[in-house]
């Protein structure tokens, strides 16, 4: 019966994080349970979409479930990767307010009231950026991985004036998910995805500025192959945004060529 005030969702991918769920589902309840928190907990739920790592993961949610904690797993047996995970939560997603925030901990869960919070129907988006006033990345995050994310934020710059695409920490309204049509649910980047297919304008798109934290357990699973699935879908974002202006161009060159041969042959 409580789940029908639920207003809130958070989801999590999640593959083998065991280490990390309590943690993960204690600390945002904690930070929610503040007097400060603009966010009640009872109209919050956790989703972990977790990809069958029989780690323990689903006795750990059922051990936070018993304690009280509104929590529940989704074990996925046939499909895997981040993003179709996040799709898949939105999907059973409660809230109309709905968060994707990664298990290890590197998304600090102190910042979840306010991400949920920055969610309305005038800011239908809210990222989390790394490159905002006041907040770092940990220094022990590594020189590669830096390069790489800012290459990759460099690559989109043309797609989205957003700070951060690629922080992995976001959130959208469920009216503006359902808006988006043929995700690309491959590799990791599903927010750039979203911003684009669900059409979001800058306007409407919130930035809450977050210290980015290091992974407390177990290892990142960003490989090479999640590197080339990134550019596949550059490539494919690119042609979605800009293909409607490039064929314009094209058609308004072909009648300029058309008509300048014409008057080019009228005065031979
Ligand atoms: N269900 C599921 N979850 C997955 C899978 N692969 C990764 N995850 C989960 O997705 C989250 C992020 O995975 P990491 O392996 O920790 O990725 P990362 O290298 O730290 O990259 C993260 O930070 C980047 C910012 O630097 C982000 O760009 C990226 O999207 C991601 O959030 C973790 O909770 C992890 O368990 C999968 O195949 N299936
Ligand atoms: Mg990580």
């Amino acid at each position: 019966m409580a789940q029908q005030y639920i207003q809130y969702s958070v989801i999590v991918p999640a593959y083998r994080e065991n280490g990390n769920l309590r943690p993960l589902v204690t600390r945002i309840f904690g930070a929610l349970r503040r007097v400060d928190s603009p966010v009640p907990p009872e109209q919050v739920e956790v989703i972990i979409v977790d990809d069958n790592s029989r780690d323990g993961s689903v006795e750990t949610v059922q051990s936070l479930q018993q304690e009280g904690y509104n929590v529940r797993i989704i074990v996925r047996t046939t499909e895997r990767g981040l993003s179709s995970a996040v799709v898949r939560g939105f999907n059973e997603a409660l809230g109309d307010s709905m968060l994707c925030m990664d298990a290890d901990l590197q998304h600090p869960p102190e910042y979840v009231p306010a991400m949920l919070a920055s969610l309305s129907p005038h800011h239908t988006f809210v990222l989390g950026t790394r490159y905002g006033k006041g907040v770092e990345m940990d220094k022990n995050w590594p020189l590669y991985r830096r390069v790489i994310s800012s290459g990759a934020r460099m690559l989109a710059l043309p797609l989205t004036t957003a700070s951060d695409p690629m922080s992995g920490f976001f959130g959208i309204r469920k009216e503006a998910f359902l808006k988006a049509k043929s995700l690309n649910s491959q590799g990791f980047k599903i927010a750039l995805d979203l911003l684009i297919k669900a059409h979001i304008p800058a306007h409407a798109i919130a930035e809450v500025p977050f210290s980015f934290g290091v992974r407390s357990e177990g290892e990142s699973k960003l490989t090479g192959k999640v590197m080339v699935k990134y550019l596949e879908q550059l490539v494919e974002l690119y042609w979605y945004k800009y293909s409607g202006l490039l064929i314009f161009f094209m058609v308004v060159a072909f009648i300029a060529f058309v008509w300048l041969m014409q008057m080019w042959l009228n005065s031979l």
